[in-house]
């Protein structure tokens, strides 16, 4: 069986390469970066590792890779013989590789009349959807019926934290253990792909939002609060006693407001944000504040990890979403030079100051309270010891 991935990155290796590996696929992976992708071409395999006390190593083999900038008709050609497609390269690059998958998928209807999924895996609500809808912007209207019929772009929720590497093999990887791949079958087209370690549901919306809006808006706090003091990686934000207070206060506040949107079990919800608080501590992760506060503007996104549990919040409990807000001050203030977004962030906070920035990238209407919750915590965070 053969699989397409674009993004042989630190999801795409340490995860996804690794589970269609144990599943039997060999996997194509599809890259800009031409180190990894030669170095996986010669030596065909990599390894994995597993950040544990008792570490063990998993070799992932039966890989190859194409440079989609050197050799675009070589990715096309995979797609049209792939049994399975699946993306791990940023939700703001769905839309540039998209145009490549819409020609590998009108080059497939030619010949190969099997159905294919296309599962993007990235952290963000209805990564496939929107994968489709930009393949659909190019498309003739005669296209669309067919594709339709043939194409899935079943939507997903991807949990594994997997750090920036620093191994002298280039394509090594460090993983946490834990992982959780949730894929939405009734987006399926033909038959499901079989990958042990994927759990099928009928409706992702809840399963999407309750790790996006627990283990991320969890992160970002660390993230965020950590860079303004002044820490490098996780765990030494994660153990300053005043970080950690605001990561469970935010983990509070996002947990009202899914337990109350999803009717989540509470206790059972408790022991989901304790684990993940775990998952943060980890030891043997060293992972960088600056991997996981990256692109601020997405991040303070409507839909996205911060605004949305801090607005629902509010609206579901009538209280200021406090913790959420603190976070939300500290990503205002992530100073980052490079980090494309935190550079544009900053450079519109200069020009509008923060609550018109802030308004404008989290598509917050004039008088929204949040606006104000964030403004007073902009002034409460700087009592935060700087280290
Ligand atoms: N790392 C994690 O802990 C983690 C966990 C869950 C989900 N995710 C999500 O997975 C996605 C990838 O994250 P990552 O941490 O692996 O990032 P990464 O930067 O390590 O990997 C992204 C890869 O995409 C490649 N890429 C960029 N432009 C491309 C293009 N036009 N065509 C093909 N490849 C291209 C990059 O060269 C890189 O190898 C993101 O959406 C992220 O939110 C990451
Ligand atoms: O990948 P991002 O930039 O959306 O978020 C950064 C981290 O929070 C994220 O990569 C986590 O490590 C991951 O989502 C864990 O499953």
């Amino acid at each position: 069986m053969l699989a397409v991935h674009f993004g042989a990155g630190n999801i795409g290796r340490g995860f996804i390469g690794a589970l269609l590996y144990q599943a039997g696929y060999h996997t194509t992976f599809v890259d800009v970066n031409d180190q990894v992708i030669q170095a996986l071409n010669e030596k065909q395999q990599y390894k994995v590792v597993l950040a544990a006390e008792e570490s063990e190593e998993v070799t992932i083999k039966d890989v190859s890779g194409i440079n989609s900038m050197e050799n675009p008709d070589a990715v096309i050609e995979a797609i049209v013989h792939a049994d399975v497609v699946t993306t791990a390269v940023g939700p703001n690059v769905l839309k540039i590789i998209s145009e490549l998958v819409a020609k590998g998928l009108r080059e497939r209807v030619k010949t190969n009349k099997q159905p294919l999924n296309l599962i993007a895996c990235e952290n963000m609500v209805g990564g496939s959807t929107l994968l489709k809808e930009k393949v659909f912007e190019q498309l003739q209207e005669d296209e669309k019926a067919q594709f339709d019929q043939l194409f899935g772009f079943p939507d997903a929720a991807v949990d594994r934290i997997v750090p920036n590497q620093t191994n002298e093999d280039p394509l090594e990887v460090s993983v946490e253990p834990y992982y959780e791949w949730v894929v939405d079958e009734s987006m399926i087209k033909g038959t499901k792909p079989e990958i042990d370690g994927i759990t099928y549901v009928r409706e992702l919306t809840p399963y999407i939002e309750r790790k996006l809006f627990t283990v991320n808006t969890g992160h970002a706090v660390p993230a965020y609060l950590g860079r303004f003091i002044g820490y490098s990686t996780i765990k030494e934000a994660m153990d300053n006693k005043d970080v950690q207070e605001i990561v469970k206060g935010a983990l509070y506040e996002s947990g009202e407001a899914l337990i109350q949107t999803y009717d989540f079990n509470r206790e059972e919800h408790q022991q989901y944000i304790d684990k993940i608080i775990k998952r943060f501590l980890n030891p043997y992760i060293s992972d960088e504040v600056t991997r996981v506060g990256r692109g601020p503007i997405r991040k303070l996104g409507p839909k996205d990890r911060l605004v949305r549990p801090a607005s629902l919040y509010q609206q579901l409990t009538g209280k200021e979403p406090e913790y959420l807000a603190k976070t939300i001050a500290a990503a205002l203030n992530y100073q980052n030079d490079h980090d494309e977004e935190a550079v544009k962030m900053q450079a519109l906070i200069k020009e509008k100051g923060y609550q018109k920035a802030l308004q404008q990238v989290a598509e917050l209407q004039d008088g929204d309270p949040l606006l104000t919750v964030v403004m007073q915590q902009l002034d409460e965070i700087k009592h935060l010891n700087q280290i």
